[in-house]
């Protein structure tokens, strides 16, 4: 069954049929395609700290264009389930040699984590979108390279356990981004270094400040990220060694309490600095001081956004895989399935176009999924909302926006499963 002949509105334009006799009442169907484009990129790298700096200059993304994405030959995920997860299951195809990098990506909301995720992979594998909590459990990018392999834990965006249950959060934004740490060689902890205020992205939030005391072990990076809308570039330094003194002074104080309920001094080298002595009290750096070494083992200044700097990072992830079997197939790109990635690309994008908490309260379920004779994806999802306005919103202007957001998402699928897909939106109201 074709999803225009179970669906009565035609492919790119608002079904009529409505009521209970309809057999989609007051829904809306679209099917559309589009296309964007790209710059070059200057790249300017200094060090300092005992930590290498990769600052941007200008820059460009290769997810700028959706489409030649798709003509990227590459691993791609398979739309049928069952595929899908044989896929998974494979035996891992790798050389004599073989190196992997697990790389948990940690940050406060709205830090661009899977923007950086996705820039690495080079592929949209992450929903993105300007509002908080887009990403809701943590998922794995793959990239296999010669013969390292790096794993990408994208993690939703670490929120308190009050807030997370004022907002009614699922219970994976408290626990996934801590558990992805205990699965991962490296944390690579992403800060938004655009707030106007330099005080506020001079510290480090509470929970990604404990996700790092919890595990003082793990080798860690710290990326600032979106320093292309960042005014004063020289305030960068500033906010590495305040972000990286924040982490130091909280183990100081950890080594301190444990010492003391242990009745002993504090001895010995942090397990980051293997012979550097452990500040018994760090003081905060000064200006014009001599700046306390670095909590991180490399500090990148990026903008996942325009891919400025990215590349550096990649190179860098791929170079310090260790001697260690490959996790995934070479041919595997991310481990989510295809129904949860079609999904989550629809959640994003209504998630940018709608606003307020309007997205957020848009229940999703997949209705139709079938492979076309040519290969193609013919998806039809359902989009129920419980208020008149919200259905109101969520059409847009003749279905402008249902039909902006099919339009989105059906890039961002036919990206990831290499394909092309035909996504329909259906939307219902349930008063
Ligand atoms: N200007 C600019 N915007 C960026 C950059 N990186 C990400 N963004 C934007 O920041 C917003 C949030 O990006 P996401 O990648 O969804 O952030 P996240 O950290 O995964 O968000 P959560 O799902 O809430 O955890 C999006 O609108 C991105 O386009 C950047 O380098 N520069």
């Amino acid at each position: 069954m074709s999803p225009a002949s179970q669906h009565p509105g035609n492919w790119g334009s608002v079904c009529k049929s409505t009521g209970p006799g309809s057999q989609h009442p007051g829904c809306a169907c679209y099917a559309v395609r589009a296309g964007a484009s790209r710059d070059e990129e200057d790249k300017v790298k200094l060090s300092v700290l005992g930590s290498a700096f990769h600052v941007p200059a200008q820059g460009s993304s290769p997810l700028a264009n959706p489409l030649s994405i798709s003509a990227l030959p590459g691993p791609h995920v398979r739309v049928i389930h069952d595929a899908h997860a044989a896929q998974l299951a494979l035996t891992p195809d790798q050389p004599s040699c073989p190196r992997l990098l697990r790389v948990a990506i940690i940050g406060a909301p709205n830090a661009g984590k899977s923007t950086l995720a996705n820039q690495i992979l080079g592929r949209k594998v992450f929903g993105v979108s300007r509002k908080v909590h887009t990403t809701r459990c943590t998922s794995a990018g793959v990239l296999t390279e010669d013969d390292a392999q790096i794993v990408l834990l994208d993690t939703p965006g670490l929120t308190s356990p009050s807030r997370s249950k004022r907002h009614g959060l699922a219970p994976s934004f408290t626990k996934d981004p801590q558990a992805s740490l205990e699965q991962a060689d490296v944390v690579l902890v992403c800060v938004d270094v655009s707030d106007p205020w330099l005080k506020t992205r001079c510290q480090l939030d509470a929970q990604t400040l404990n996700c790092l005391r919890k595990n003082p072990e793990l080798p860690s990076l710290l990326v600032l990220n979106k320093v292309d809308i960042l005014k004063g570039k020289s305030d960068l330094l500033e906010i590495t060694e305040a972000l990286s003194y924040d982490v130091t002074a909280a183990l100081a104080r950890d080594k301190r309490v444990a010492a003391e309920e242990a009745g002993s001094e504090p001895d010995g080298a942090g397990p980051l600095h293997e012979g550097a002595e452990p500040p018994k009290e760090v003081t905060r750096p000064r200006r014009h001081g001599r700046a306390p070494r670095s909590f991180f083992h490399d500090v990148f200044m990026v903008s996942a956004l325009n891919g400025d700097e990215v590349e550096t990072l990649r190179g860098y992830l791929l170079s310090r895989a260790r001697a260690s079997p490959w996790r995934f197939h070479s041919s595997v790109l991310t481990d989510q399935t295809p129904m949860q990635l079609s999904l989550d690309a629809v959640r994003a994008r209504l998630l940018e176009v709608l606003p307020q908490e309007v997205p957020y309260l848009i229940k999703q379920s997949v209705l139709h999924w079938e492979e076309g004779p040519s290969g193609e994806l013919h998806i039809i999802q359902q989009l129920t909302v419980t208020k008149n306005s919200h259905m109101r919103m969520l059409l847009g202007r003749g279905g402008s926006c249902v039909a902006a957001v099919s339009r989105l998402a059906q890039w961002d699928l036919s990206s990831v499963f290499m394909r092309d897909v035909r996504l329909n939106l259906s939307v219902k109201l349930i008063s």
